[in-house]
């Protein structure tokens, strides 16, 4: 896993993120600089499951030339062997367990964070799971699933087992995705693994970056939603690292990014059909568009064809005015960060 980890900065990674992460999201991200290394969407995997063509796409055909780890979700060990064992068979860097997805659907099963809640199982899945595979294995977990006082039940879980990489989204499950991150266990599990653990939840500028690893001293960095809002943070944040001037994009640079998005997904698409990529492409907006100007977040909800998306793209972004370089401190999809720049004051 060493090999993965910069000398003089953290590992940035590009979170997983189901439905958004996938091949064209990941070129297009890495054309911009991109991360060190990719995680796909999670394969969910189940008694009947066999492995989704669509995620093994964003391994075998990716052409980004970084390592790539296959997420799994998950809770029958059997079936997780399998998948494993499948997934060997592509250019994977490594395997990657899913302990945190909050979503009911999947908690309820006892899969994704609902595994927080059975941690003797949670040891055997790990057991297995180490002895099925070769290379590579990975965790990513929460912080807990009803409050973070279960987190020292769950390290001393993962210490049992030779994972080679833990990373750390700094909620509970509860906790969902808005409130601050509990930058404290993250780093109480720097000090407690052997292995290197990379640290999640609230990166959305170089600021946050910077602080959260600094409060941490995790090995990495992962980074969701911010780099869905702005793709050029991953370079950024090296150039902040390397101490070179970090390039702050222009309105127009993010009509680039869009128009690239945009046809990047269509052309992954299986069966293209106007609207719904249009409104496909309303889940990217929806970051994206967060803090820009409150008149396109409106008008570009209610666009129904291309012609009417680019041309409100055109109205609001086809000039050199900079982009703000966080997201507003309250909003609907980004909330809590700012607790990571305070703490890094005080
Ligand atoms: C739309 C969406 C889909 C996600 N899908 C996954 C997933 O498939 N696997 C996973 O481990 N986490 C998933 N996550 C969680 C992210 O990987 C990450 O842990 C979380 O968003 C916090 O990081 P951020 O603040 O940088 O976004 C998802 C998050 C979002 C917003």
């Amino acid at each position: 896993m060493q090999s993965l980890i910069p000398e003089n900065r953290p590992a940035l990674i590009l979170a997983p993120m189901q439905d958004i992460t996938d091949l064209a999201f990941m070129g297009v991200v890495d054309s911009y600089g991109g991360p060190d290394y990719y995680v796909t969407e999670y394969f969910r995997v189940h008694r009947d499951s066999t492995l989704e063509k669509k995620i093994l796409r964003s391994i075998s055909e990716n052409q980004t030339g970084k390592p790539v780890f296959a997420q799994m979700i998950g809770e029958n060990i059997p079936a997780l062997v399998r998948s494993a064992t499948q997934l060997m068979h592509y250019p994977v860097a490594g395997v990657d367990l899913n302990l945190g997805c909050p979503a009911p659907t999947v908690y309820k099963k006892n899969a994704g964070g609902g595994l927080l809640r059975l941690l003797d199982h949670v040891d055997s899945i790990l057991g297995a799971l180490r002895d099925a595979i070769d290379g590579r294995f990975t965790v990513k977990t929460r912080v807990g699933f009803e409050t973070h006082e279960e987190f020292d039940a769950i390290l001393a879980i993962f210490k049992k087992h030779a994972i080679d990489a833990l990373t750390i989204h700094g909620r509970t499950v509860r906790e969902q995705y808005k409130t601050p991150v509990h930058a404290n266990l993250v780093k109480q599990a720097v000090e407690t693994m052997s292995c290197p653990v990379i640290a999640n939840g609230n990166v959305v500028n170089v600021a946050t970056g910077k602080a959260y690893h600094a409060q941490t001293g995790a090995a990495g960095l992962m980074v969701g939603r911010g780099a869905i809002r702005s793709p050029w943070l991953f370079q950024q944040l090296k150039d902040a690292y390397e101490r070179k001037p970090v390039v702050q994009p222009t309105r127009k640079d993010l009509h680039g990014y869009i128009t690239k998005l945009y046809f990047a997904v269509a052309e992954n698409a299986k069966d293209y059909v106007e609207q719904s990529h249009v409104n496909r492409m309303k889940k990217y907006m929806a970051y994206i568009a967060q803090g820009i100007d409150e008149e396109f977040e409106y008008q570009i909800r209610r666009v129904k064809t291309q012609v009417d998306f680019f041309a409100t793209c055109d109205h609001f972004m086809l000039d050199d005015r900079k982009l703000p370089d966080a997201p507003p401190v309250e909003s609907k999809l980004f909330s809590g960060f700012s607790k990571l720049l305070e703490d890094q004051k005080n």
